[in-house]
């Protein structure tokens, strides 16, 4: 580790997406720098260690039949290779420095950090503080949760080699049914227990249908309406006691996965000595240019209760540079129609407003809807099954929202958020020459369909 300075042009807490690369351009335009990250094992953050590319990298050897343990294996690798190279990322510029210990504020400009290695407290300061230290799983009390050694997170799971042979996961949104579709793909016996009695509940119900017949065409039990009332620990298996309606029913487990939403990681951050307001949940309050209740200290990333994704944490930094260097400016409110994807397999991708949500917005829709098995593409990948739906303003034929359930659609999505986010009428994407054979020439035959 380089020699820690008293003072900084500007100070990270936390390696996370934004925070990294705002770190590396501000040394590139010659601000001394530094990036405190509490954990070894964290230098580039949530997305590369625990979160998007391990389990991308378990998802797609689970869709080539790779063993369990050397899919882990092979994650592990890749793991480590992308930490090596985002520590390098940051470390690489003389002027800055990555300091490798767990941040405490003692003043709005001041930071105490208690080094990793020696336990030794050092005091620094900066004109500028950046908060980008992300969150953690939530784990809700449910009786027996905290005696079982079956219970696991995203995290914990993934470290596991041996394959669950009876796999339960409680909650049903994005972890879940993620780890849901992998794991069945790998052998686990999967069943999901949701809360909500709806499945995918923000879906039109054409589109969750086909998710969920999906899921159980792989094997998945999903149980809704399931409220998880204790887990009991047990020799071989735990059992989980859950309530549907009246009926209380109990399910045994060789693992059980709490995918239950996540909270901001500020326990250790003592933010009332920075004057940096909170809101009922713990996140950072922050304004649309991602700036706290405390002059010159922004939070950026999961912790400012923004939406939990990697590409809003690097479009908060855009946010930051904007404001500090010479940029077009740049705030939250831009954000218009960010497209998401959940990676289950096919994975489904999403931009823009539902037809029920355009419908209740007032928009007079056209709706098209298509079978993913209309696709030569995906006939010829052997993977037929899902749908492409498309919903158009009728008064001005812009498209309104767009969803895809196919192979590759998380790539696809982004085609459609580009001829949105251009104004582009659907004829555009309708009558394009695309690539053949390709999944993107199914546009052709989706916005056909509109008219
Ligand atoms: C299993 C899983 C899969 C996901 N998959 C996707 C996906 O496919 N696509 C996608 O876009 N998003 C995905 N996400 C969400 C995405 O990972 C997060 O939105 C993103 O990583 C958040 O990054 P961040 O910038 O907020 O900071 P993070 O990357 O979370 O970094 C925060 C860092 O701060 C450190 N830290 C915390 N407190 C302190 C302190 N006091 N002092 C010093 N350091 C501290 C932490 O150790 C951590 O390294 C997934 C999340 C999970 C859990
Ligand atoms: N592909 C991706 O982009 C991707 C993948 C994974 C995670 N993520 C991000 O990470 C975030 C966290 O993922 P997540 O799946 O933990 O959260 P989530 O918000 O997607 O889903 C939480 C689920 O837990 C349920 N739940 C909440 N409290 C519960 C309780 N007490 N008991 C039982 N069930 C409960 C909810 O009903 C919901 O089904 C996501 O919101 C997303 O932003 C993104």
């Amino acid at each position: 580790m380089k020699s820690i300075q008293k003072k900084y042009d500007a100070l990270i807490i936390g390696f996370g997406k934004g925070g990294k690369t705002l770190a590396a351009f501000m040394a590139k335009q010659g601000w001394q720098v530094a990036v405190i990250e509490r954990s070894a094992l964290m230098y580039g953050g949530t997305c590369i260690n625990i979160a998007c590319i391990p389990t991308k990298s378990l998802v797609h050897s689970a869709e080539n039949h790779v063993p369990y343990a050397d899919a882990i294996a092979e994650k592990n690798r890749l793991v480590e290779s992308l930490r090596k190279r985002n520590f390098d990322m940051v470390d690489q510029f003389p002027n800055a420095t990555v300091i490798t210990g767990t941040a405490s504020f003692l003043s709005p400009g001041t930071v105490s950090v208690r080094l990793a290695d020696s336990g030794e407290e050092v005091t620094i300061a900066a004109d500028r503080i950046i908060i980008n230290t992300g969150a953690k799983p939530v784990l809700p009390s449910i009786p027996g949760l905290n005696a079982s050694r079956r219970v696991f997170t995203s995290t914990t799971l993934m470290e596991e080699t041996k394959l669950p042979e009876r796999l339960v996961i409680i909650g049903a949104g994005y972890i879940a049914l993620e780890f849901a579709g992998m794991y069945a793909q790998f052998g686990s016996e999967v069943t999901l227990l949701s809360r909500s009695a709806t499945f995918l509940p923000d879906e039109d119900r054409d589109i969750a249908d086909a998710v969920q017949s999906i899921l159980i065409a792989k094997g998945i039990r999903i149980e809704l309406g399931a409220l998880v009332d204790e887990l009991v620990p047990g020799g071989d298996t735990d059992t989980i006691v859950y309530r549907q309606a009246e009926t209380r029913t109990e399910i045994k487990a060789t693992a059980i996965l709490i995918a239950a939403g996540r909270q901001p990681n500020t326990e250790d951050l003592n933010l009332e000595a920075a004057g940096v307001r909170q809101d009922s949940k713990g996140y950072i309050v922050v304004d649309e240019r991602l700036q706290t209740s405390t002059p010159n200290i922004w939070a950026i990333g999961d912790i400012n209760g923004g939406p939990q994704f990697t590409y809003i944490s690097l479009d908060d930094f855009r946010i930051i540079r904007s404001q500090l260097f010479d940029f077009k400016p740049h705030s939250t409110a831009d954000r218009i129609q960010v497209a998401g994807a959940l990676f289950i397999t096919p994975p489904l991708s999403h931009v823009g407003l539902r037809e029920h949500e355009a419908i209740g917005k007032g928009y007079r829709v056209k709706v098209a809807t298509l079978p993913a098995s209309t696709s030569t593409r995906a006939q010829l990948l052997n993977r037929p099954e899902g749908i492409f739906k498309a919903v158009v303003d009728a008064d001005t034929n812009l498209i309104l929202g767009c969803t895809l359930l196919c192979s590759d659609s998380s790539e696809l999505i982004n085609l459609v958020q580009l001829a949105m986010h251009a104004g582009l009428d659907y004829t555009v994407l309708r009558d394009t020459i695309y690539t053949h054979p390709s999944m993107s020439e199914s546009l052709n035959d989706l916005f056909a369909k509109i008219g």
